[in-house]
């Protein structure tokens, strides 16, 4: 099954649609929370070199969804340095999520641009979105997101597949990434059989294959014991420091603290000074 699920999201990547809802925001389109997203199929420009990964410039966003309008997002600006660690700290309900899903392209702001890489995400269509996604970030969702029928590794061998890594060495890769989070003596388990801190790192694991440029993480660590959560933040530390990866963490773990190179206190969906 897995080299079904893994040859049918490769040739079809970026378009994937996958049935579950697990591996599907991996590729997804973003949804449209509010205004008219961008559809021109401009192509994803060269990455180019700038020194800043992130760059976040008067970020609205509104939900129209149901109801009232309701706007959890409010003139977000924010520069985050290609290899430094940025947290995203504050309050159940401040929009940490929502901002990340934004800076993954996964929400479409109501307003504002969000610069990639020095490539203008909010400019491209939605398959040049999922593309760049495939290509430069990694993700870990606050609800982990795994298939519910593969194991562990082959949870990490997918999104190694999707990445155009198949065979043995997509299954060394996963193999080392779940050493990476402790996972080693767990790999040929299904998520179920996985506490949730397991299941966490499995989803970190699964994040970092190909290297990633950027990694976005929601509340890595809210599942984790002190000693795993620690392992988990230096692996990505670790990343940004010796591969110039640029992590991006949402979470009001004050442990994680300790680990961020800058911090932004979000509340109501504004940074406060
Ligand atoms: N699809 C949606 N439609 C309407 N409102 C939403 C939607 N998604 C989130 N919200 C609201 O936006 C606000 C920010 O939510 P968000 O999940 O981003 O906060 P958070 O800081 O990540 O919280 P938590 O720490 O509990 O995960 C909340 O008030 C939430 O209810």
């Amino acid at each position: 099954m897995l080299l079904r699920l893994a040859k049918s999201a490769a040739e079809s990547a970026p378009f994937f649609r996958a049935d579950s809802t697990a591996i599907a925001p991996l590729l997804a389109a973003p949804q449209v929370a509010t205004s008219p997203v961008a559809t021109s199929p401009v192509a994803t420009s060269p990455v180019a070199t700038s020194p800043v990964a992130i760059a976040l410039r008067d970020i609205d966003l509104v939900f129209r969804s149901e109801g009232e309008p309701f706007q959890a997002l409010r003139h977000i600006n924010l520069e985050i340095p290609r290899g430094s660690v940025q947290l995203i700290m504050g309050p159940a309900g401040a929009g940490k999520t929502t901002l990340l899903q934004v800076v993954a392209g996964l929400l479409s702001p109501t307003a504002g641009q969000v610069e990639l890489l020095g490539t203008n995400l909010t400019q491209l269509s939605r398959a040049a979105q999922a593309h760049f996604r495939n290509r430069h970030l990694g993700i870990v969702f606050q609800d982990y997101n795994l298939l519910r029928s593969l194991t562990a590794l082959e949870n990490v061998e997918l999104a190694l597949n999707i990445k155009g890594v198949f065979g043995p060495s997509a299954r060394t890769e996963a193999r080392s990434l779940l050493d990476a989070v402790g996972l080693e003596s767990r790999a040929n388990v299904l998520p179920r059989q996985l506490s949730g801190g397991q299941q966490q790192r499995v989803a970190v694991a699964r994040a970092l294959v190909g290297r990633p440029d950027l990694i976005i993480a929601d509340e890595p660590t809210s599942a984790l014991d002190s000693a795993n959560g620690r392992k988990v933040m230096e692996l990505l530390c670790r990343l940004a420091r010796e591969q110039g990866s640029t992590v991006l963490i949402a979470t009001h773990d004050p442990r994680v603290r300790e680990f961020g190179d800058a911090i932004a206190h979000l509340e109501d969906g504004q940074i406060q000074a």
